[in-house]
Formats: C-alpha cells, structure tokens, sequence
C-alpha cells in the first residue's frame, strides 16, 4: 500500500453494546464515518455518550455488536502499535528514565540499543524535551509527563494516534500550550489523529473536521468541517468566526434529547461561514 493511504480509518454502521444481562444497554448506534489519511479529526459529545467506547473499538480493546471498523482496508480485531493511544493519563514507567520510557515500544521489536536510544532522542527533541533524557518521570510537570507519552506513542510510528482528553488534567495554559505543541507534532509527522474532548475551543483550535455525537446510544449528529487556515494561531480563538461556531457547538450539546434525537438545526444560529460547512449526519 503506498504512504499516501496509511491511516485510513473506516467506520460503518457500528453498533456497541456493554453491560451483561439485565444491565446490558446500547452505547454506540449505527456509527458511520470515514477519516482520511493525515486528517485531524476531533469527536465531541456529551458525558457518558460513548466516545471513549468508540475509541476503545479503533484501539482493538471492545468488539463491535454489529458494523465494521477498518484501518486502510485492514480490520481492526485487536491492539497494534500501528494505532497510537493517548490518555488523559499518562502510562510512563516510573521507574524507567524519559529516555527508556520513550525507547521501550522498540525495545519490545527487539531493535538493538543504541539504535533505539537514538530514535527516543530524536523523538524528546521533537516534543521539545531535549536536556530530560535522564529524568525520572516523577521529576516533571503533568504537562511534560504528557509530551514524553506522546514521544513514548509516536516512537511506533503509528498510523493513527488515538487521543483521549489527553489534556484534560493539565491547567489552562499548559494545555494550551500543548495542542500548539501537538499541532507543530502533527504537521512535522502528518500522523492520521482522532481526538477526543470536551472542550469545544480544544476542538475547535485543533480539528480540521469535528463530529458531534448525540448522548447515549452515542450516534454522529453532525459533521463540521473546519477551514481555518494552518498553522493555527492562537488569536483565533477570539474572532467572530471561531465564536460563532462556537455557540453552535455549545448549542448542539446543550440542547439534545435524552433519546439521543438532536435539536432541530433550524433552532440554532446558521451557518453561513467561509471558515466552515457542516454536514447533517443522521437527523
Ligand atoms: N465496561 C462497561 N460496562 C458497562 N458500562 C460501561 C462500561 N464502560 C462504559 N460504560 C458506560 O457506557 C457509557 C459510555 O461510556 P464512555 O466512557 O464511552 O462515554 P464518554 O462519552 O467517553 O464519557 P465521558 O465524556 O464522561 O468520558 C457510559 O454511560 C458509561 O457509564
């Protein structure tokens, strides 16, 4: 398969139930979406709606009830290093400096050490922690615990980097400074990412595409497509266009059934932006 098509990702109709017996319940409903290879891709929905099931099912960790998940035409059955994981906590070993922490996904396909030592190095400076190869992760902020485990991630050279609220336990500039550093990342890599948020001006700041789903049973409600020209910068998150789109979102989540129905999209500010499209899916 040629590079221009690595990390494709396909999904249809895919239904997840959890739960057993009486306590068994439908999370996802009839998902369907498709993610072109090196897009930026970020899923917002509200609490409890099924979005970290849906990641867990592109990682290969949940079984699909029913549908189909593919990664270039691949089915997706169980984990691989090709598809990258991200969380809001880190998976560090603390007992392992930075260096062999980011080091150990070679370690595991038995590539020689000092080759390996060298890639850890490569990958630290490019997350921008060259000077803590020897540290101990304890020994570093949330914020840089976070850069090396998107180091210890990328050092696999994955396909898809799956994120989940991989900010979210960091302060407010500190996590803005992270999804400018994971932006520069993901240009310089070109990596296809799916990133899961909360936090609308999150997506919105780093996504080129951003699906809403509904609450549970999580179905994608909407599609918006996202123009703002790269790199991103940072003042963006004050002009009209980004605000507009913002109340949009914030309308979208606020205003859902509990059956998962969506809120008539006549109800909420019109699109009309050079910035972006949004496409109803499933209403
Ligand atoms: N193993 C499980 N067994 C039973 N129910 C589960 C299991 N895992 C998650 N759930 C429930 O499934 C639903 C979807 O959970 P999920 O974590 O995917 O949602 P989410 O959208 O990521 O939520 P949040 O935004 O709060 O992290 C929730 O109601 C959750 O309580």
């Amino acid at each position: 398969m040629s590079d221009a098509l690595q990390g494709q990702i396909d999904i249809q109709q895919l239904h997840i139930h959890l739960g057993q017996g009486d306590q068994r319940f439908e999370a996802l409903q009839d998902v369907s979406f498709t993610i072109k290879p090196g897009e930026f891709v970020c899923i917002i929905g509200p609490s409890g709606c099924g979005k970290s099931t849906l990641l867990g099912a592109l990682a290969g960790h949940l079984q699909p009830s029913q549908g189909r998940l593919h990664v270039d035409g691949k089915a997706i059955t169980t984990p691989h290093p090709d598809r990258g994981l991200v969380f809001q906590h880190h998976t560090l070993f603390p007992w392992k400096k930075v260096l062999e922490n980011v080091a150990f996904g070679l370690k595991m396909k038995g590539i020689p050490r000092e080759k390996r030592l060298d890639e850890a190095r490569k990958l630290l400076s490019l997350v921008g922690l060259a000077g803590f190869e020897n540290s101990y992760p304890a020994a570093l902020s949330g914020g840089m615990q976070q850069r090396v485990e998107i180091a210890r991630v990328l050092i696999n050279h994955p396909k898809v980097l799956l994120m989940d609220e991989p900010f979210g336990a960091l302060d407010a500039q500190t996590r803005l400074m992270m999804q400018e550093l994971l932006l520069d990342v993901w240009t310089r890599i070109r990596t296809t990412v799916l990133f899961i948020t909360h936090d609308i001006d999150e997506a919105l700041f780093l996504a080129d595409r951003i699906l809403v789903m509904s609450p549970r049973p999580g179905r994608i409600i909407e599609e918006l497509v996202l123009n703002f020209e790269r790199p991103r910068r940072t003042d963006l998150v004050t002009t009209p266009e980004f605000m507009q789109l913002k109340r949009h979102c914030l309308h979208l989540l606020r205003h859902q059934h509990g059956d998962g129905a969506p809120v008539e999209l006549e109800r909420l500010t019109p699109l009309n932006s050079k910035n972006s499209r949004n496409i109803r899916f499933a209403v």
